[in-house]
């Protein structure tokens, strides 16, 4: 080893070393670097490869797509050599610009991975299946409908940090409290530890405290015995906190509980019992408790709008997930994931964006975070004529929303959290904020309507809050 001089060295050796084939190319696909196993696949010299275009070289390459697009490619399948392999194709962005793209092609897995797809079938193709094999594994792993900490999407130094933090929190029993503007996935990581938890089994209850009027907060946490009051349902009802028993209790914006169901959820995070309302006995409870917020916590228990008491209580372990703009190189591969989503669920086939665009989007602060994003997605996957957009048909009035402060002559920006599309102000004309707007109307409405009436099922398929809608239905005049 101490022959290795400096990190370039090191760096050469290790791609040297490495079973992966690597290949570096600039901005123009143009090859900067190749390693010795790719060299030794294609049968190549490294100076007969650095400079030359990565299409000259590589046989059903789509190293110059990913260029074009912007967006990454992982585990897509390339013929090379008359083999099938299994390739990443990852693009580089420095300061919203893409510099380059790099491409990672692993040789041994394919065959491994037929090799595991036909053994599984062939377990569940079996009728005489014993009771210890896979079959009944496969039968008994509950049905998820969230994503695992490893599935949640980002790569990005910050998230990837958080990811491992939330992976030990899982392990422990501890309370949890997650902060982060609205929209960063707050509920996501919460659903992600309960899923890693050993309470995985167990059900995980969503309470939105901003959501619920306060005086029916109470009876929805707590729930009530018959007789509580006039109207209440024969036997009474359990409340959130006795549903999620076994499980896992997340709530929502708790920095929006009122201060006296503060003392309530005390009570129950030191004595483990719950008392329904107008009841007598006290039912014991385990359940962990992953609360959110997107308000400053400290700040209100230093004003005294929260207990200090609960505080410490709910923050033994504290994530903080860092807004989309201070994690650029996650919008990418948010986009990538989403435009696939929403392409399916609108059954057209997958739009593509050309790299301006998404060099656009990757300069955009998105003060609403992920949801914006998302629901950005879905306006230009709705908008599109054809499968592949570029700045030119991008929708006008929406280049000039998402157009950088800095192309707008706008030097001062100062996004709050719980911003959304139709309330952002600054630096945006009306008429755009009245399209977004409109857009946004629309989206509601045919929500609504798909729904019955049913507001919190037109919520879920709107993929906001139940609170979020309410607030929309009123400022909307949809009431
Ligand atoms: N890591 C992620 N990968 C993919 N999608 C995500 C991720 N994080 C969040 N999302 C998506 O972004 C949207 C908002 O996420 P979520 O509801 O978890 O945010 P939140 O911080 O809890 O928001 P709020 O504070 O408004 O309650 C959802 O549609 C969710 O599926």
């Amino acid at each position: 080893m101490h022959a290795i001089r400096n990190s370039t060295d090191v760096l050469q050796l290790i791609l040297d070393t490495m079973y992966e084939g690597i290949v570096l190319v600039d901005e123009q696909g143009h090859i900067l670097e190749m390693n010795q196993a790719y060299l030794k696949l294609l049968d190549m010299e490294r100076d007969a490869v650095i400079g030359r275009h990565v299409t000259d070289v590589i046989e059903n390459t789509r190293m110059h797509k990913v260029l074009e697009t912007g967006i990454p490619e992982r585990g897509h399948l390339q013929q090379l050599q008359g083999h099938d392999m299994i390739v990443h194709r990852i693009p580089i962005w420095q300061d919203g610009k893409m510099i380059g793209a790099l491409g990672v092609l692993i040789f041994e897995s394919i065959g491994e991975l037929y090799r595991i797809i036909e053994r599984t079938q062939e377990i569940l193709r079996s009728d005489n299946a014993g009771p210890s094999d896979l079959r009944q594994d496969v039968e008994t792993i509950p049905q998820r409908r969230a994503y695992t900490i490893d599935e949640t999407i980002g790569q990005s130094q910050s998230i990837m940090l958080l990811k491992q933090m939330a992976k030990k929190a899982a392990k422990t029993p501890v309370t949890v409290l997650i902060t982060g503007e609205s929209g960063t996935g707050k509920e996501v990581m919460a659903q992600g530890i309960h899923y890693e938890s050993n309470r995985a089994n167990g059900p995980f209850v969503s309470v939105n405290c901003a959501a619920i009027p306060e005086n029916l907060l109470e009876t929805e946490l707590f729930g009530y015995d018959d007789g509580a009051f006039t109207g209440a349902k024969k036997g009474g009802k359990p409340g959130q906190i006795e549903l999620a028993h076994m499980g896992t209790l997340f709530l929502d914006e708790i920095g929006d509980m009122p201060v006296n169901m503060q003392a309530k959820l005390l009570r129950v995070l030191e004595e483990r019992e719950i008392q329904r309302v107008g009841g007598i006995t006290k039912r014991y409870v385990n359940t962990r408790i992953i609360s959110a917020t997107n308000r400053d916590l400290e700040q209100m228990v230093q004003k005294g709008q929260f207990r200090e008491d609960l505080y410490y209580r709910l923050n033994i372990i504290r994530l903080h997930l860092p807004p989309l703009r201070e994690r650029r190189e996650d919008i990418p591969v948010l986009l990538a994931f989403y435009l696939e989503e929403v392409s399916k669920r609108l059954q057209k086939s997958l739009v593509h964006l050309s790299s301006d665009v998404v060099g656009l989007l990757v300069r955009y602060d998105w003060p609403g975070n992920i949801r914006e994003l998302v629901h950005t997605v879905e306006v230009l996957v709705s908008l599109a004529d054809s499968n592949h957009i570029t700045i030119s048909d991008f929708p006008p009035h929406l280049t000039k929303f998402f157009a950088s402060p800095y192309d707008l002559g706008v030097t001062e920006r100062t996004p709050t959290p719980n911003v959304d599309v139709s309330r952002m102000e600054y630096h945006r004309s009306n008429g755009v904020r009245d399209s977004i707007a409109n857009y946004e109307k629309k989206m509601i409405e045919d929500a609504l309507a798909d729904a019955a009436g049913n507001k919190s099922l037109a919520a879920q398929k709107l993929g906001i809050h139940r609170s979020t809608l309410y607030e929309k239905l009123k400022r909307y005049n949809l009431n």
